[in-house]
């Protein structure tokens, strides 16, 4: 909501402000990650979905990628089923590859084209699997064995990354003012069902659509350094300084690689912002102090 003391100068000194970037953008493909920790409270997910319906209205292409983590560890926990990451993966056999799909594909993406419906867009929900969108291939990981100071191979089960992108349902419903929402499960060519890390999937989207950004929305400010302090900008050297000298961990290293990945494919720049900050998405695009951690191929 509006502050109502702002005075209608200032009011206004925001709008021109805007200007600038509102026709640079028009016409323009932003990919937006939801993250499922970026998902707090009704009031978090309603300005959510103002931005993106806001996004659509000044003629900007959003699409919505988005995970849902914690509610698929919560799900399973339900279910008495364990959750083991590698590297922010998690580890999915066949089982937890149906509840995961069930949790992403079945219940977030339809909250999520609730919330754009009420914000007074119009969205369609979608999978990887929809139309072939997406199609996955199985991931494999070495771990460092510390014991034998060699790399073992981890089997990871149905954890899939996108080896293809097939745009066209994109494209479409874009066209048509309608605004994808994308859950990250694909189909692989053994005609399985994978799981896919929401972060990985949306950068795939992004470098296929040729994005000019890519957002990714999580419950940190950005990449923070050893200290705790926000880190403003990084290149691709920079990420792998930081994944080699431990400063990111965990969640961060999938969010992080789909970033340089995303950036060395052709997308402008990838930023990681503070999904819980009421309107991150639009200060960051439309005004000039920036917010979070912009990812550009060169600082
Ligand atoms: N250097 C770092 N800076 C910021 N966050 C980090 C860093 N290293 C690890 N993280 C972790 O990464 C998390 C974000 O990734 P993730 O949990 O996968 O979020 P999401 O569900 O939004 O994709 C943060 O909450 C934080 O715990
Ligand atoms: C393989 C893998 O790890 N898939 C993720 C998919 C959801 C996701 O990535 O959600 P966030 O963006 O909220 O973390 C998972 O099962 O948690």
């Amino acid at each position: 909501m509006t502050d109502p003391n702002l005075s209608p100068a200032l009011k206004a000194e925001t709008l021109v402000e805007a200007l600038p970037y509102l026709q640079r953008y028009a016409g323009k493909t932003f990919v937006v990650k939801y993250g499922g920790h970026a998902m707090g409270d009704p009031e978090a997910q309603a300005d959510f979905a103002e931005d993106v319906v806001l996004l659509k209205a000044v003629g900007i292409n959003p699409v919505v990628v988005h995970g849902g983590g914690p509610q698929i560890g919560r799900m399973l926990k339900r279910l008495g089923v364990e959750s083991r990451f590698v590297d922010g993966l998690r580890v999915t056999d066949a089982e937890t590859a149906q509840i995961a799909e069930m949790v992403l594909a079945g219940s977030i993406n339809k909250e999520i084209v609730s919330w754009i419906a009420r914000a007074g867009g119009r969205a369609v929900g979608i999978s990887g699997k929809d139309a072939g969108l997406v199609q996955a291939e199985k991931v494999g990981r070495n771990d460092p064995d510390p014991l034998q100071g060699i790399e073992r191979k981890v089997d990871l089960g149905f954890v899939g990354e996108p080896v293809a992108v097939d745009r066209r349902i994109i494209d479409s419903l874009s066209r048509d003012g309608i605004i994808p929402v994308i859950a990250p499960i694909g189909i692989g060519a053994d005609g399985h069902t994978y799981n896919i890390n929401a972060d990985t999937m949306a950068g795939a989207i992004a470098a296929a659509l040729g994005a000019s950004r890519f957002f990714l929305l999580t419950d940190v400010a950005g990449v923070l350094d050893k200290q705790g302090q926000l880190v403003t900008d990084l290149d691709p050297a920079a990420v792998a300084d930081l994944r080699a000298d431990g400063t990111i961990t965990g969640g961060m290293i999938p969010k992080l690689e789909t970033c340089v990945a995303a950036v060395e494919a052709g997308v402008d720049a990838a930023v990681v912002l503070d999904g819980r900050v009421p309107h991150a998405m639009l200060l960051e695009i439309f005004t000039k102090r920036g917010a979070g951690t912009l990812i550009r191929k060169q600082r």
